[in-house]
């Protein structure tokens, strides 16, 4: 049987890590990409490490590093890292210009070498890299997707189960809209075990863990001071690889295409996607309330605002 082919431009924090959960699990063959220059035989050094843990974990994926898109070609998914991250005291959004000229190059390669991949993007900010990506490689919207809502979603699970000294297996949690501040919990889809999280948590404390789920990755910028996060981001991206490859049909939150959907009319923001080989299999609408529809609309008017600045930059 083919394996699946898997390539991740960007062999830094989060690509890199990628790549070894990606391997761990056996989701495919993988290809580390990152750029010619000084550190051109990074991807090469990083990729025979992980083959070397290859024998301890047992995995018989291959893992090669590369500066040649020739090396990537015909990928069933293509995932894209490449870019700067953001240090204490910058927003996700003052990455835009840098990011977007990445994202422009990087994806003009994608598009000539792997024009039948499903590509997810990660560099940030998160929900205008995944635009630009769509725009560039001109691939239907279904097959081009962001990775933020797993890992805001994870985030906070995680700090769900830790105020309630429960497994983060029991939380089912959903967030939506953008990869920023303006993040939309769903209080009303969160549960422990089957119970409704506003039984459980008071109202004023729920918004507590929501508020640090939203400022989740500056946390941890501050305290790693030389860059973001990477081990949840990479274990999220992976889980993004697998829903894919396995075609597993996940309902996962995404940075998806959203255009009649809850009106948002021709943008990427976080919502409830079914994802399958096929990449964006369904993007399913909630009722929202007042509140939320509201919270909803600030975070997507947030989007526009970046997507339009970034269309006057490049
Ligand atoms: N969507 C999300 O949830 C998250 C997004 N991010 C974003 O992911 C991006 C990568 O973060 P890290 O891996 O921590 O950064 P990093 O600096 O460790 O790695 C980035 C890599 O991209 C490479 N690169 C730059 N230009 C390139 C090009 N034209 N072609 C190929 N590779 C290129 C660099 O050489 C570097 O190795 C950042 O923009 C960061 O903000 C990070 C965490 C979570
Ligand atoms: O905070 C950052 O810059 C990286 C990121 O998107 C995250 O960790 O959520």
């Amino acid at each position: 049987m083919r394996r699946a082919k898997i390539s991740i431009v960007g062999a830094g924090n989060v690509g890199a890590t990628t790549a070894h959960w990606c391997a761990a699990a056996e989701l495919g063959d993988i290809v580390l990409l990152d750029i010619p220059g000084e550190m051109a035989d990074m991807p090469r050094g990083k990729a025979l490490d992980l083959m070397q843990s290859s024998p301890i974990f047992g995995f018989d994926s291959t893992v090669i590093g590369t500066n040649d898109y020739a090396d990537t070609a015909g990928s069933d998914v293509v995932v894209v890292t490449a870019g700067i991250p953001r240090k204490p005291g910058m927003s996700r959004d003052d990455l835009l210009a840098t990011n977007a000229k990445i994202m422009t190059m990087v994806c003009e390669q994608v598009k000539a070498t792997s024009p039948d991949a499903v590509v997810i993007v990660v560099s940030n900010p998160l929900d205008a890299m995944v635009q630009r990506a769509m725009q560039v490689t001109g691939f239907p919207p279904s097959r081009v997707i962001g990775q933020a809502g797993v890992l805001d979603t994870a985030r906070y699970r995680t700090f769900l189960a830790m105020e309630l000294g429960v497994s983060v297996e029991d939380i089912c949690a959903l967030l939506m809209g953008g990869h920023g501040d303006t993040m939309v919990p769903l209080p009303s889809c969160t549960t422990v075990g089957g119970i409704p999280v506003t039984q459980l948590i008071d109202e004023k404390r729920l918004e507590e863990i929501v508020d640090r789920t939203r400022k989740g990755g500056a946390e941890i910028v501050g305290l790693l001071k030389t860059g973001s996060a990477y081990y949840a981001p990479a274990g999220a991206t992976a889980q993004m690889v697998e829903a894919i490859i396995r075609d597993k049909k996940r309902l996962i939150p995404c940075a998806a295409y959203c255009d009649k959907e809850y009106n948002v009319g021709g943008y990427y923001v976080g919502v409830p996607v079914i994802l399958g080989t096929n990449g964006v299999e369904k993007i399913v609408e909630l009722k929202l309330t007042e509140t939320e529809t509201a919270a909803f609309q600030h975070s997507v008017d947030a989007v526009k605002e970046l997507v339009s600045v970034m269309a006057g930059l490049v």
